[in-house]
C-alpha cells in the first residue's frame, strides 16, 4: 500500500552528508526532515571507506613507528586481530546506532531507494512493503554520493573495488592494484602489510597527481620500502580471469587475473620485475608484459550517483545538475529548479566527507535561513579543500600547490619554502627514521600563505593550522607571532617562516 507524507527537506542518502544537512536544516529552525537510505545511514564513510581504512591504516603506523623507535621491540601484527578492530569501527555493517542519532535528533528514516518522480516528490521504493511518497515543502537534497568508476576491460573480471579492499576478508597472496591516486596508496599500504604481495600498475609518471611532487616522490620510496612494486606509466590493455564469481565482500573474487600492460617508455619506469610478471602469452607475444594476480583492486577515480534518481521527471539530467553548486543562495541555477539541491560527494566537488560535511552544514543553515526569514551566515570566497592521505608517511595539503600558484598569481609573485620534515626537535623526536618535507606557498600580493604541505609521520595533525592560515588571511608576518611550543612538530611553522624572504617576514 502506497503512503504519503510531507516534510520541509526531504534528503535522498543518509550518508555524512545527508546527515549533516538535515541536522543544519532543523536545528533551531522547527523545520523537519526526512533522510531516506537504501543501504545503511552513515553511508560509504562509515561502513566502506574512511572508517575502516583508517581502522586498518592505524595500527600498521604506529606498529612501523614502533619498530623504529630505539627502547621497542618490533611489535607482532596480528591479521585476525587487526580485522577485527575493522569489524568494531564498522560496527559489523550496522547501522542501528546511526538511525538511534537520527531519530534523536528528529530526523525521520525511510529506508529504500528514493527517486524524484515530479516537482517536490520522492518516491521511494522498499523493499517488501508498498512504496512511499514523500512531499517536500522546501527541499529535495541530492546527497547520494559517488560510484566507483570501472572502466574497460576490468568489469568482467569482478575486481575488488574500495569495498572489498576495505572490508577484505581473504588476504590475497598476490594484489595488483590499477591506479595511483587516494585509495591506490592507501589500500597498497594496507593489503601490503597484511601479507600481500601488491603490484601497483599506474597510467600517470607519479603517484598521487594533485599533491606536490615531492610527497609523491615520498610515498612512491616509501611503497617500494614495504615491498610493493610499483610501476609508473603503465597502461593495462587486456584484462582475463578465470572463474569470475561474485563470492561476497572482501573475498576472492574468482581464479587468477592476468593484466596484460604495455609501458610508456618515456616515463623512465624500467621493465617490471618480480615473480608477478610473465611473459605474454596465449598469443600476447610482443605485445607487453603479463601480470599475475589472485586479485585486481580497481582504484580508478569516482563519479557522483546520480542514476535512477529521475532527474528527466523534473526536465534535467546529471550534467544539467553537476553545472550548479549546492548554493540555495546562487542567483544563477539555470534550469535547476531552487527547490533541488545536490551536495557531498554527489555535487561533483572534492568527494571527501569532511568538505562535503562543511558543504553540507553551509546548505543545511541556508535552507533554515530561507525558509524561517533569518539571515543566512555569510560564507567566505575561496575556502580551501584539505586532504590528508594515511600513508606511511601521511601526506597532507591545503590550498594551492607552487605550481598552481604560480599559474594563479604568476611566477614572481609566488615565494615556495621547504624544509626538511626532520628541521624541528619535535618532529624528528617522532620516530628514528623520520622522514620527509613540509611547504608553504605564498602569495606577495597579500603576503599570505595560500597553500601548505606536511610529508611525515602524523603530517595530518600539522595541517588545520595552514588551513585557518588561509582562510584567515593572516598575513606571514602576523604568524611569526604564533608561537608553537617546544618541542612540537609544529616547530616546523618557525623554519617555514624563517625561510621566506625577509621582506615579507616584516
Ligand atoms: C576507500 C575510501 C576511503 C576514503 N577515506 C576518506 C578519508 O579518510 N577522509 C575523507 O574525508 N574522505 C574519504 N573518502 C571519501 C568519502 O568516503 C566520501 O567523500 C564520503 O563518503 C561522501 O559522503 P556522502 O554523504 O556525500 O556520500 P556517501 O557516504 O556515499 O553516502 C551516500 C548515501 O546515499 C545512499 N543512496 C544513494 N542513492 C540513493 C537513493 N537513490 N536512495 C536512497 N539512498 C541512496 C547510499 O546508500 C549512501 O549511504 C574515502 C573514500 C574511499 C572510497
Ligand atoms: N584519505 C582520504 O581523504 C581519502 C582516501 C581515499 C579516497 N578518498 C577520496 O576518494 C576519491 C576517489 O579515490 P581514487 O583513488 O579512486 O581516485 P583518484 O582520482 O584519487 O585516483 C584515480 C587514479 O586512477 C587513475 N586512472 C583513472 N582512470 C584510469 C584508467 N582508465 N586506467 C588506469 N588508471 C586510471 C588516475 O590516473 C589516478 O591515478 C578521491 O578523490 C579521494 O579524495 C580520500
Amino acid at each position: 500500500m502506497r503512503s504519503d507524507q510531507t516534510y520541509d527537506v526531504v534528503v535522498l542518502g543518509g550518508g555524512p552528508v545527508g546527515e549533516n544537512v538535515a541536522q543544519y536544516a532543523t536545528e533551531h529552525s522547527g523545520l523537519t526532515a526526512v533522510l531516506v537510505e537504501r543501504e545503511l545511514v552513515g553511508g560509504e564513510c562509515s561502513y566502506y571507506a574512511c572508517m575502516p581504512s583508517k581502522a586498518l591504516l592505524r595500527p600498521i603506523e604506529v606498529a612501523s613507528t614502533a619498530a623504529h623507535l630505539g627502547g621497542l621491540s618490533r611489535p607482532h601484527l596480528d591479521v585476525a586481530a587487526l580485522l577485527a578492530r575493522r569489524d568494531e569501527w564498522v560496527s559489523h555493517y550496522d547501522d542501528a546506532s546511526q538511525v538511534d542519532w537520527a531519530e534523536g535528533a528528529g530526523i525521520d528514516v525511510v529506508r529504500g531507494h528514493g527517486r524524484i518522480t515530479g516537482p517536490r516528490t520522492v518516491e521511494v521504493t522498499r523493499d517488501g512493503e508498498g512504496p512511499v511518497v514523500l512531499h517536500a515543502r522546501h527541499a529535495v537534497v541530492i546527497a547520494t554520493g559517488s560510484s566507483p568508476v570501472v572502466p574497460e576491460p576490468y568489469a568482467a573480471a569482478l575486481p575488488w573495488g574500495s569495498r572489498d579492499a576495505t572490508g577484505v576478508v581473504e588476504v590475497p597472496e598476490r594484489l595488483a592494484i590499477v591506479g595511483g591516486g587516494v585509495v591506490a596508496c592507501e589500500a597498497a599500504t594496507w593489503m601490503a602489510a597484511l601479507g600481500s604481495h601488491v603490484t601497483m600498475l599506474v597510467r600517470g609518471d607519479r603517484l598521487l597527481g594533485g599533491a606536490e611532487p615531492f610527497a609523491s616522490e615520498a610515498v612512491l620510496e616509501a611503497l617500494r620500502g614495504a615491498g610493493v612494486d610499483v610501476r609508473l606509466g603503465v597502461e593495462v590493455s587486456r584484462c582475463r580471469r578465470e572463474d569470475a564469481r561474485d563470492t561476497g565482500l572482501g573475498r576472492v573474487h574468482g581464479g587468477m587475473v592476468h593484466l596484460l600492460t604495455t609501458t610508456s617508455a618515456d616515463t623512465g619506469a624500467g621493465a617490471p620485475t618480480g615473480d608477478q610478471t610473465s611473459p605474454a602469452a596465449d598469443g600476447e607475444a610482443g605485445a607487453g608484459e603479463v601480470v599475475e594476480a589472485d586479485e585486481l583492486l580497481v582504484a580508478t577515480g569516482r563519479r557522483p550517483r546520480l542514476e535512477g534518481l529521475g532527474l528527466e521527471t523534473v526536465g534535467l539530467d546529471a550534467q544539467a545538475l553537476l553545472r550548479h553548486t549546492s548554493s540555495p543562495s546562487e542567483s544563477s541555477r539555470g534550469e535547476v529548479p531552487d527547490w533541488l539541491l545536490a551536495v557531498g560527494d554527489a555535487s561533483g566537488e572534492a568527494p571527501l566527507t569532511h568538505w562535503g560535511k562543511y558543504r553540507a552544514r553551509v546548505l543545511g543553515q541556508h535552507l533554515a535561513a530561507r525558509t524561517t526569514g533569518a539571515e543566512p551566515e555569510p560564507v567566505p570566497d575561496d575556502v580551501p579543500v584539505p586532504q590528508v592521505v594515511f600513508t606511511d608517511p601521511q601526506v597532507a595539503w591545503v590550498g594551492l600547490t607552487a605550481s598552481a600558484a604560480r599559474e594563479r598569481f604568476g611566477e614572481t609573485e609566488v615565494e615556495v619554502v621547504e624544509v626538511p620534515f626532520t628541521g624541528a626537535a619535535g618532529a624528528a623526536l617522532l620516530r628514528d627514521d623520520a622522514s620527509g618535507t613540509a611547504s608553504l606557498v605564498v602569495d606577495r600580493g597579500s603576503r599570505t600563505v595560500v597553500g601548505a604541505t606536511f610529508v611525515g609521520p602524523d603530517a595530518g595533525e600539522l595541517l588545520h593550522a595552514a588551513t585557518i592560515a588561509i582562510v584567515g588571511r593572516v598575513p606571514v608576518s602576523v604568524l611569526r607571532h604564533a608561537v608553537p611550543s617546544y618541542p612540537t612538530a609544529s616547530e616546523l611553522w618557525l623554519r617555514l617562516l624563517e625561510g621566506l624572504p625577509r621582506d615579507l617576514r616584516r
